[in-house]
């Protein structure tokens, strides 16, 4: 097994509030990962410095090795999507992925090739700004894709897919990982999440569990859930 995604006691702060505290674990190449927690539990915070879109307050973050702010346009190696996706509202649908190819020195065809690997052809003529939420989406992973990352990292990607694209996901991410790709997937559809993992992290600011998907019931994975989120008190009481 090869570590390709490490981070270790990374903190997020943001003023007086604490995002993310004393937060370590690793991923090995070819593991999917599920990042579960709470609102508010720093997920998005957790992942934004693993991406190198924002700085840990202290801690640090390894991709391959390198920190992540190190690999700025290495598409290659690292692909992402946040809720909402950053994509240029003017830009049609392929335009996205052209210029995703572009900056990392691929060609036009790569791009065009990705548009019709990834089920987009309907609407990537489209302006961004003018697509339903799924469907930028669907473009925004699209572009993710687009250099064929070996870490692919995506915060809460369902949100806003409908059943055929979640389901175009879930093969995406299961294809990704029989290929030895790593993916990490930030979610709160606890019942998607278990159908594409292989391994579980839940925060709630801390570091809560990091181990094997729990089996059982969906019902049970919900208390499990709630359980490690530190939830099950509020919950019941
Ligand atoms: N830019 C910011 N400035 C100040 N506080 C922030 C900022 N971004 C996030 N926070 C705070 O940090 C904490 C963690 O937020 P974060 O968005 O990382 O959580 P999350 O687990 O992704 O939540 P959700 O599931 O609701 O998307 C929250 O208390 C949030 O209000």
């Amino acid at each position: 097994m090869t570590t390709i995604v490490a981070v270790e006691n990374l903190s997020k702060r943001y003023g007086s509030v604490d995002a993310c505290q004393d937060i370590s674990f690793v991923t090995e190449a070819g593991q999917c990962v599920g990042l579960l927690g709470p609102n508010g539990a720093g997920k998005t915070s957790l992942l934004s410095c693993m991406v190198g879109i924002k700085l840990p307050s202290d801690g640090t973050v390894r991709i391959d090795g390198q920190p992540p702010t190190h690999l700025v346009g290495g598409g290659a190696l690292l692909g992402y999507v946040f809720d909402p996706p950053s994509l240029t509202t003017d830009f049609t649908g392929e335009g996205c992925l052209v210029w995703e190819a572009l900056a990392q020195g691929l060609s036009r065809e790569t791009a065009r090739e990705a548009v019709r690997q990834y089920g987009i052809s309907d609407y990537a003529h489209r302006r961004v700004g003018k697509m339903s939420t799924g469907q930028r989406q669907r473009v925004a992973i699209a572009a993710a894709l687009v250099g064929d990352p070996d870490v692919l990292i995506l915060d809460e990607p369902t949100n806003g897919l409908d059943i055929e694209a979640t389901r175009w996901l879930r093969e995406l991410i299961v294809d990704r990982t029989r290929e030895g790709k790593t993916t990490i997937v930030s979610s709160h559809q606890l019942g998607e999440i278990r159908r594409v993992v292989d391994r579980v992290v839940v925060v709630n600011k801390t570091l809560r569990y990091d181990g094997p998907t729990p089996e059982g019931s969906a019902e049970e994975m919900e208390s499990w859930y709630l359980n490690m989120a530190g939830r099950e008190q509020e919950t019941i009481g």
